[in-house]
């Protein structure tokens, strides 16, 4: 019997042609659904059977890794056998010409009641639990060339993300954070919630302030509280309205999209638009058509992804704008539904200065700290620059030189305030006023 099986799996490793006489089922997974899908079951299977392999090369190890030096660990070269209830199984990685991968699963007709209705879900929960447990965070970017050659058909290219920002070292309103923190955690709890309420899993964070303020800083620490996936989404590099719709269904669940700067993403206003249209009269009919071919992603195209879409396109997603002029987008951008939460990160306050200094110099008081507080309260300086002047030179901590150093800009920086808000005054009159009025409606 055991020479039976011995003979068979021989048979079947050595690349036969299963015929349609075979008593054999074969299941493919591929890698990429519709060439640019990337397929989660498929590197849950990946992540189950390198367990597998890892487990049986370690038992292996004694014996063969001193004559075999091409005993590898990598999951692609070899064959898994698995076994289930009973069942026998074989995993296979075979590669196509053009360079995709798919896992090809065979197995005895016999089994085929056990494989399709629990074997398949085993493999797939248990690799994705694996994957959760030993979880390296990624930072994916779409890739302006597509090069689809090197790319391996991706249409994201990430990298491990590791940034060690967090909320607890995130200088902020103690307050504003914890409204941002109990948000995100409702949103993780939410599942059942939003299948209640009937709308997509999905969460919305506007981020605004000047620049150096946190918003980049805020999106990591969000990433690593929850341990999702990034996804950064430059629309410059984008072609069309159709190639974001094809970025954003190829995200994967647990991640979060953001788009930084979007008030200078092309085509988001439309004041721009105009002018490129009034270009446009002038212009052939070719050269027109060669424009549109050309013609960004626009508005309307995000907003019918926001509202649309995106609803469709999977579960547990959060989005993140940034920008460092909120009045510069479009309402229809930023109106609550759309962006569920707005959060300004703004100049440092003494709040956010005790944090950086507790983080920079593991401090919690100093005499020079009253002084700071009645600085930082009528002067504006971003925390990345309060962060800067507190940082050690040479990797020596000279507490008092920071600060005074600190004092010392801040200072600087307020007499510069004052002056600059006295010449507002004179050159245009009224000035202040206007933006008040502006603020209010
Ligand atoms: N609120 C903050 N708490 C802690 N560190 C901060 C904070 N703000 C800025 N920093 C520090 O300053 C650096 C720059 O900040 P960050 O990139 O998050 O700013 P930003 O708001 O995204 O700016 P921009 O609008 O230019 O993109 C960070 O690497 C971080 O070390
Ligand atoms: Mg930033």
């Amino acid at each position: 019997e055991h020479l039976k099986i011995a003979i068979k799996e021989f048979l079947l490793f050595s690349d036969q042609i299963i015929t349609f006489f075979s008593p054999y089922v074969v299941i493919s997974f591929p890698e990429y659904e519709d060439y640019y899908r990337y397929n989660h079951a498929f590197a849950a299977i990946d992540t189950y059977l390198g367990a597998k392999a890892i487990d049986k090369a370690q038992k292996l190890k004694a014996s063969q890794v001193k004559e075999s030096k091409g005993l590898v660990l990598k999951r692609d070269e070899a064959k898994v056998r698995d076994e289930y209830q009973g069942v026998h199984v074989w995993w296979e990685i075979v590669t196509d010409t053009d360079g995709y991968r798919t896992q090809k699963l065979t197995f005895h007709r016999r089994g085929l009641e056990i494989v399709t209705g629990s074997y398949i879900k085993h493999v797939v929960e248990e690799g994705i639990s694996i994957e959760a447990k030993t979880k390296k965070m990624k930072l994916f970017t779409n890739n302006p060339s597509l090069n689809w050659d090197t790319n391996n058909g991706s249409l994201w290219r990430h990298i491990d993300f590791e940034h060690p920002a967090s909320f607890k070292t995130l200088a902020m309103d103690p307050s504003k954070k914890q409204e941002v923190l109990d948000d995100l955690e409702a949103f993780r709890n939410g599942k059942e919630y939003y299948k209640k309420i009937g709308k997509a899993w999905k969460r919305g964070y506007l981020l605004y302030g000047p620049p150096g303020t946190g918003k980049s800083t805020m999106i990591a620490a969000m990433a690593n509280h929850l341990s999702y996936n990034i996804y950064d989404l430059e629309l410059t590099a984008i072609k069309n309205n159709s190639e974001l719709r094809k970025l954003l269904t190829a995200t994967s669940s647990k991640s979060i999209i953001v788009i930084e700067d979007i008030d200078c993403s092309v085509d988001l206003t439309g004041k721009r638009k105009k002018g490129d249209d009034d270009l446009r009269v002038k212009k052939d009919g070719e050269q027109r058509k060669e424009d549109e071919n050309q013609s960004r992603v626009t508005l309307s195209g995000l907003l019918n992804f926001i509202d649309g879409i995106w609803s469709a396109c999977g579960q547990e997603r959060i989005i993140v704008f940034t920008t460092n002029h909120m009045e510069k987008l479009d309402p229809a951008l930023i109106r609550r539904g759309r962006m569920d939460m707005h959060v300004e990160l703004s100049y440092c306050s003494f709040e956010a200065f005790k944090v950086l200094a507790k983080n920079y110099l593991d401090l919690d008081s100093h005499p020079l700290f009253g002084e700071i507080e009645s600085l930082l309260k009528d002067t504006k300086m971003a925390p990345a620059d309060v962060a800067e002047k507190l940082m050690s030179k040479n990797q020596i901590i000279d507490v008092d030189g920071c600060l005074k150093d600190l004092v010392q800009s801040l200072e600087r920086r307020r007499k510069e305030q004052r002056g600059q808000d006295d010449d507002d005054h004179k050159k245009k009159p009224g000035g202040k006023k206007l933006r008040i009025f502006r603020g209010l409606f």
